[in-house]
Order: structure tokens, then sequence, then C-alpha cells
């Protein structure tokens, strides 16, 4: 669904690379978890894959479409959810829905069963006719990945999705997730928070300055490193060396 081949990338005249020649891939059905220390190189890659910046070096592709050759074909694989979504705040959540699905040329009944589903799971039935400036931050993030999840995206990434959701949301979207991914998406998402890493995700990757220092499944990653440890215990060991 998503392989990631040897990709590098520099900003400016840094000398330091932000994103150091890596590769791996995201199968369909997977879950999979991109952890690793502040600015280890994780929103850099997430920009790559939804084409937002272009890698100096190798290639991406989502679902077989090289990101960089083909951009509109890309998209339609996959929808993107950043940390901090910034919306169109002078438009109402139903206004903001219907664009999205626009632009994604959902078909009128899709649309409205999809919006109805997830606007009911995330509790924002009744605030969706209400402009988005006045919603709060919990709220905005909830009517972006709605927004995203409007076209039924084979690839759903998603950077720090967690941060801001309250509990029910939390437990809401890892819940989609995984019915997701039972239907043959994928997701790929970055965390700090290594608990839900642990337990959600199929496989997880840690970067650590820009490469990637240990990949798998929690079994995996446990025999490469000979440790029976959590995954935050596993993490520190790893990230502090
Ligand atoms: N626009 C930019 N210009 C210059 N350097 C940048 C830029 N964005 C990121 N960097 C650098 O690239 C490296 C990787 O940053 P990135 O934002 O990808 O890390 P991250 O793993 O997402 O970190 P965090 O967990 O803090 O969000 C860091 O050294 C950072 O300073």
């Amino acid at each position: 669904m998503l392989k990631i081949e040897n990709i590098s990338k520099t900003y400016g005249d840094k000398k330091i690379k932000a994103v150091d020649n890596i590769h791996f891939e995201v199968k369909p059905g997977e879950i999979f978890g991109f952890v690793g220390p502040n600015g280890a190189g994780k929103t850099t890659t997430i920009k790559m894959i939804v084409t937002l910046l272009r890698p100096d070096s190798g290639r991406i592709l989502i679902n077989g479409v090289d990101n960089s050759q083909d951009i509109m074909g890309a998209k339609q694989q996959f929808s993107y959810v950043p940390d901090n979504p910034e919306l169109f705040e002078k438009i109402k959540g139903i206004e903001y829905l219907n664009f999205m699905a626009d632009v994604y040329q959902v078909p009128e009944a899709d649309r409205t069963v999809r919006a109805e589903k997830y606007l009911k799971i995330f509790e924002l039935d009744k605030a969706v006719g209400d402009p988005i400036s006045s919603y709060s931050h919990g709220m905005k993030q909830k009517i972006a990945l709605i927004g995203a999840l409007i076209h039924d995206p084979n690839l759903f990434v998603l950077d720090e999705p967690m941060v801001g959701l309250d509990p029910k949301a939390s437990f809401e979207l890892k819940k989609i997730m995984r019915e997701q991914c039972d239907r043959g998406k994928s997701v790929f998402f970055s965390t700090h928070v290594l608990d839900v890493a642990e337990k959600l995700c199929d496989r997880i990757a840690i970067i650590k300055k820009g490469q990637i220092i240990a990949i798998g499944t929690m079994d995996e990653i446990r025999e490469k490193v000979g440790s029976r440890e959590s995954l935050e215990n596993i993490f520190l060991e790893l990230t502090e060396k």
C-alpha cells in the first residue's frame, strides 16, 4: 500500500539530513506506527508521503502510484490529517465536509452515509451547522478527521492524531483505524504515545536522527533488541544510546 524507497531530505543548506535514506513498506490491512524523539524526522517523512515536500532522492509509491510522477493519482489514494489542521474558519462544518466530498467527487449517497456515521461517532452532529470558527481545538480536529474519511481513502496518514482529542474521541478514532484496516485499508500515523502505539499497531518503526533504528511487530522488535520490555523501555534504551 505504501512503499518508501530510500528517501532522504535535507532542509536548505543544513548539512544534517532530516531524513536519511529510509525504506520500509506499509502493507494493506496494516496499522503502522511511526515513533521517534523530537526532531527525528517523522513530520518530514509524512510531508514527503503526502506530497507537501519532495524527497532529495528516493521515491514513494502509494498503492502503486509514484507520488512525484502522478501527484493527483497519488492524492486519490490517501487522506492526511496534520497535527494541527488549518481549516477554513468562516464556513460551517457541513460545508467543509461537502467541500472535501466535492474535491474527491464522492457521490451524494456515499457522502451522506459517511458524514452521518462519523458525525454521530464523534458527537459533532449538533455542531455541524455552526461555523468552524466556533469550534474548540478538539472539534476542529474531529471535523478534519471526518473530512479525511469522507472519500474512504486507501491510506490514512495521521500526524499525532490523539493530541487534542478527548478520551472518548481517541477511543473512537482507534476503533475507526482498526475498522479501516479490517477492510484492507492501511493507516500510517506518528505518535509520542508509546502505549497506544504498542497496543494498536501491527508494526512500528522507530526513527532517530533521520534513520530507522528498529522496525517490525512488537515481538520482532523485542527479539531484535533481546528484551521483553515495553515499547517505552525499548524506545528509551534505543534512542538514548
Ligand atoms: N522547515 C524546516 N526548515 C529547516 N529545518 C527543518 C524544517 N522542518 C524540520 N526541520 C528539521 O528537520 C529535522 C526533523 O524535523 P521533523 O519536524 O521532521 O521531526 P519530528 O520527528 O516530526 O519531530 P517532533 O516530534 O518534534 O514533531 C529537525 O532537525 C528539524 O529541525
